[in-house]
């Protein structure tokens, strides 16, 4: 199973690292256009916050990948994000059934018209129903999982945002460039988020980071070990034949 995990910053990128066996300070690759940390179970990356560095780093990942005839099974997007109040608690761990781009449009006198309402490309991917079961079963909480370029930061967007989207869960500012760099390369995609602060009105002092952060790699401890029966191993079998 070739993995790649795409997070934001070094330190949800050594969280997930820190599942995949590695220790101290693994090596780096420097690759044209990104940097790779490999690990035993997993290349893992940090491309910076929002959805255009995401994509420009996953895609650099997936055309290095292929040309040296090594290519990735998955790709997933993970890191921490904002919870809605109610749906994923502070410390959660949520997998996304579908990324949205959620501000992705026009804003209009009627409200706000998605791409697709433009006539453009598209504005929600859709993981493999088979890898957001078994991420369930790891304990993981399904639901749509927003993609933002500005962090939601008042009550009257966050409520706008889930009656837009009334099965979100969580939103965070790179899951949507991942998954169009992935859509691009015929890759499935998956993203996996822990909650480390509630949407809503802003309060920075009440980000619960490192406790995200634990959780995140505690939740890819179960996801991603490298035995038949693991929950990507199985995955694979369904989606790779
Ligand atoms: O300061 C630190 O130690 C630190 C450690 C790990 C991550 C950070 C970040 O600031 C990560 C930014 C990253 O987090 C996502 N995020 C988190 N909460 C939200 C939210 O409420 N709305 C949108 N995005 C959120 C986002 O993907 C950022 O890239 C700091």
């Amino acid at each position: 199973m070739r993995l790649l995990v795409a997070t934001a910053v070094p330190p949800e990128r050594d969280a997930v690292a820190r599942a995949f066996g590695a220790s101290g300070t693994p090596e780096e690759t420097a690759l044209p256009g990104v940097v790779l940390l490999r690990t035993p179970g997993a290349d893992v990356l940090a491309a910076g916050v929002g959805p255009a560095a995401a994509a420009s780093a996953t895609s650099a990942a997936l055309t290095a990948a292929r040309l040296a005839g090594n290519p990735y099974d998955l790709v997933v997007s993970a890191g921490i994000g904002g919870g809605f109040a109610e749906r994923a608690p502070l410390g959660a761990v949520v997998v996304a059934d579908r990324i949205v781009a959620a501000d992705l449009g026009a804003e209009t006198p009627d409200g706000f018209v998605p791409v697709t309402g433009l006539g453009f490309g598209t504005d929600v991917h859709l993981p493999p129903a088979a890898l957001v079961g078994a991420a369930r079963e790891a304990g993981l909480l399904p639901g749509a999982v927003l993609t933002v370029s500005t962090v939601t930061g008042s009550a009257a967007r966050a409520a706008e945002l889930l009656a837009r989207h009334p099965s979100a869960v969580a939103e965070a500012m790179e899951g949507f460039g991942v998954a169009e760099a992935a859509a691009a390369h015929g890759v499935p995609v998956l993203e996996v988020r822990a909650v480390s602060n509630a949407i809503g009105p802003r309060d920075r002092d009440a980000w619960r980071i490192p406790a995200a952060l634990t959780a995140l790699t505690s939740a890819f401890v179960r996801l991603a070990p490298a035995e038949a029966g693991s929950p990507f191993a199985l995955a694979r079998a369904r989606l790779v034949p």
